[in-house]
């Protein structure tokens, strides 16, 4: 469910008018709803409100400070991967000691910032990290909290491209890796071991891949205790698949409460990475038709936005929803809605029944995570703008890119 709805044939994000914003602001453009993401966030959040938890939203999903910023009002905490997306949480107003840091090649210069900043846990994905952060607390006299990320090799049933919890996927330390590494992680004189990880995929829309992790990751928990090893936390990673094209992923409530009855009453406070569950819904795409042609047998829609702003389609083959920001009394016809870059494959959406003509608005539905962040300059395109709507208000929260913005840096030769 999102606020991105229809009122008399009109596109409404909450109380403004999407074809009106896009008027105002230009397009490409990204929205999103204020009150989405607090729906979304607090459904998360309310899921597991009978056990100790952390939320620990996935920036890499949607990183506009904005966005970010309403979710540490709430209370939030953040899954970074990078320096870059702690300074972002940091400028949004975000709680450092709620921040998890993920990913498989952290450099000396992201751990020596999250260690000075205080984050609440590196989330370690190898032997040799493990050693390097080791000395770099040391280096910085600091102890650092740390988790390992278990790869449990289950098959998330996800596109393989954000499937991560295989065997054959470079994610995490391998299950029997796993034990040998804690040990080593709890005698070493600048870490502190605080929990364990995993994070098996993205766009999950079942629940057993996640029982099935979750299995494998209590019987190491248990494991470890039995070993003297005490996990303070379990972070069960993100990857709450959201409704793209009729797919029916369990509500948080359903998915929550599967993994508390799995938990069975371990004390292990639970920390979730949600990115796509609550951004995805939470956000729209806008692009304006620049022409229509007909080649032979095909009908293309040629919009002024493209795979350089919204990659899924093209990357994943992924399936959005298009639909008018105002309906028409045009005939629809099968078509292929394409950007201006030069790529076959730059597309936003193939074989649709559409009605569109030139000057239109279209709408590409669920944009908000993984939309702007995965942007690129690509054909020296400025990248859109984004627009947070926030009941009869929208406020522009980042600005389109200007032409001069795209050559800034750089320098003719002397
Ligand atoms: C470590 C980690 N945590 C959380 C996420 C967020 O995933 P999602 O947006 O599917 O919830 C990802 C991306 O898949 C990730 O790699
Ligand atoms: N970028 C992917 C999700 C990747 C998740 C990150 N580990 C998508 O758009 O579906």
């Amino acid at each position: 469910m999102d606020h991105f709805l229809y009122r008399n044939e009109r596109l409404f994000a909450e109380d403004c008018d999407v074809e009106q914003l896009a008027k105002d602001y230009g397009t490409p453009l990204y929205l999103y709803s204020r009150a989405t993401l607090e729906r979304h966030w607090h459904a998360f959040d309310s899921a597991v409100s009978s056990h100790p938890h952390l939320i620990c939203y996935a920036v890499k999903a949607n990183s506009n400070l904005a966005v970010l910023n309403v979710l540490a009002r709430l209370g939030s905490g953040f899954d970074i991967v990078s320096g870059g997306e702690l300074s972002r949480v940091l400028a949004a107003g975000g709680d450092p000691a709620k921040v998890v840091f993920s990913g498989v090649g952290k450099t000396v210069a992201e751990m020596e910032l999250a260690l000075n900043t205080g984050i609440m846990c590196f989330n370690l994905e190898s032997g040799a990290e493990l050693e390097l952060l080791n000395e770099v607390a040391g280096r910085l006299g600091k102890k650092a909290p740390v988790s390992l990320r278990v790869n449990p090799d289950v098959d998330a049933g996800t596109h393989p491209y954000i499937s991560t919890g295989l065997k054959e996927n470079k994610f995490g330390i391998p299950m029997d890796e796993a034990e040998l590494l804690f040990a080593r992680a709890a005698e070493l004189p600048h870490l502190e071991v605080t929990g364990v990880d995993c994070h098996i995929g993205s766009q999950l829309t079942e629940l057993k891949p996640f029982l099935d992790a979750m299995d494998r990751m209590l019987a190491l928990i248990d494991r470890l205790a039995a070993q003297g090893i005490v996990i303070e936390h379990f972070d069960v990673g993100g990857g709450l698949g959201v409704t793209y094209n009729g797919e029916t992923p369990p509500h948080p409530d359903v998915y929550a409460a599967a993994i508390l009855e799995k938990l069975n009453g371990r004390p292990l406070k639970l920390i979730f990475e949600p990115g796509r569950a609550i951004a995805a819904n939470a956000g729209v795409f806008v692009t304006q038709v620049l022409y229509t042609k007909d080649n032979g047998d095909k009908r293309f829609v040629i919009v002024d936005g493209a795979m350089n702003d919204l990659i899924r389609p093209s990357l994943y083959g992924a399936w959005q929803n298009i639909i008018p920001a105002v309906k028409t009394d045009r005939a629809t016809t099968r078509c292929d809605v394409v950007g201006p870059v030069c790529e076959t494959g730059d597309f936003l959406g193939k074989d649709r029944e559409l009605a569109a003509g030139s000057g239109d608005y279209l709408v590409v539905r669920s944009a908000g995570a993984y939309g702007f962040t995965m942007s690129s300059n690509y054909n020296t395109r400025p990248r859109a703008a984004e627009v947070m709507v926030d009941g009869d208000k929208a406020h522009l929260v980042r600005e389109r890119e200007k032409l001069s913005q795209l050559w800034q840096g750089e320098q003719l030769l002397p």
